[in-house]
């Protein structure tokens, strides 16, 4: 996965953006968080995605499922805009998935990897996100919520695997974005950890927001996101 991690190009590209996305119109009315038609997406030499079509009602949480490899994270990427289907059209909230600019506006998207900023610390990289987003919020409340109070002053380089992941799930939480995707949300985590996850993805699902995650839990995530999808084949069937 493309890591922004560390990249001050990236950080000042995203200060440039707060500017423009302040100003920007409000989306335009959609009932659907998403609307994919007939996606391809090639890969290098591999044809991963092969005519996905598929709608999200807004404010339906989906779980995608699928073994290793077949293609949820990249699903993911493109719904983000970080990938750009090879043919196809797709929607989110209305807006063309080739208007970068504003489905990234739009949707968060948690990496598996948890996609922190390595050398800024749990509260700089809240306050960034939110920066980054044009918005305001208590990033001090959000890491008493997910237990790391203590690691707010710590660069994120030294916190543990289970730490990022529960500081990424506090980014998530605090952005609430409208489309949020979630990419393994449950590993590297302990049973508190699981339960957090729950407990404020659901917050989010209660607040309207749609979410889409993928995991190898569907026992989990169903919880939050009761709509299983299967990604097989390079398509996605309702499971
Ligand atoms: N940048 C890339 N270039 C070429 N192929 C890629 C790239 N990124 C991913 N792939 C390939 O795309 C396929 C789907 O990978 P993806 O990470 O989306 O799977 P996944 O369903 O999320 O798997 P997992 O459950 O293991 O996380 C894999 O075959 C992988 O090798």
């Amino acid at each position: 996965m493309a890591d922004a991690v560390g990249d001050q190009g990236a950080v000042r590209g995203a200060q440039e953006k707060t500017v423009l996305t302040a100003h920007r119109a409000p989306p335009p009315a959609s009932s659907h968080a998403l609307q994919l038609r007939d996606v391809w997406l090639r890969l290098g030499r591999e044809v991963i995605l092969r005519g996905v079509t598929l709608d999200v009602p807004a404010g339906g949480g989906v779980t995608l499922l699928g073994e290793n490899g077949a293609g949820k994270t990249t699903l993911l990427r493109l719904i983000a805009s970080g990938l750009r289907p090879t043919r196809g059209e797709g929607r989110v909230l209305g807006f063309d998935l080739r208007d970068s600019r504003a489905v990234r506006d739009l949707v968060h998207l948690m990496p598996v990897d948890a996609g922190l900023y390595p050398d800024l610390t749990g509260t700089e990289n809240l306050d960034f996100a939110l920066k980054m987003h044009g918005q305001r919020g208590d990033a001090a409340g959000a890491l008493r919520r997910v237990g790391l109070e203590r690691a707010a002053g710590r660069r994120v380089r030294f916190l543990s695997a289970g730490m990022r992941k529960r500081l990424a799930l506090a980014r998530a939480h605090l952005l609430a974005r409208p489309l949020t995707l979630v990419d393994e949300p449950f590993a590297n985590l302990d049973g508190a950890g699981r339960t957090l996850v729950l407990e404020l993805l659901g917050d989010l699902a209660g607040r309207g927001v749609t979410l889409v995650i993928a995991a190898h839990e569907p026992h989990l995530a169903r919880q939050v996101a009761p709509r299983a999808l299967r990604v097989a084949g390079g398509k996605v069937e309702e499971a």
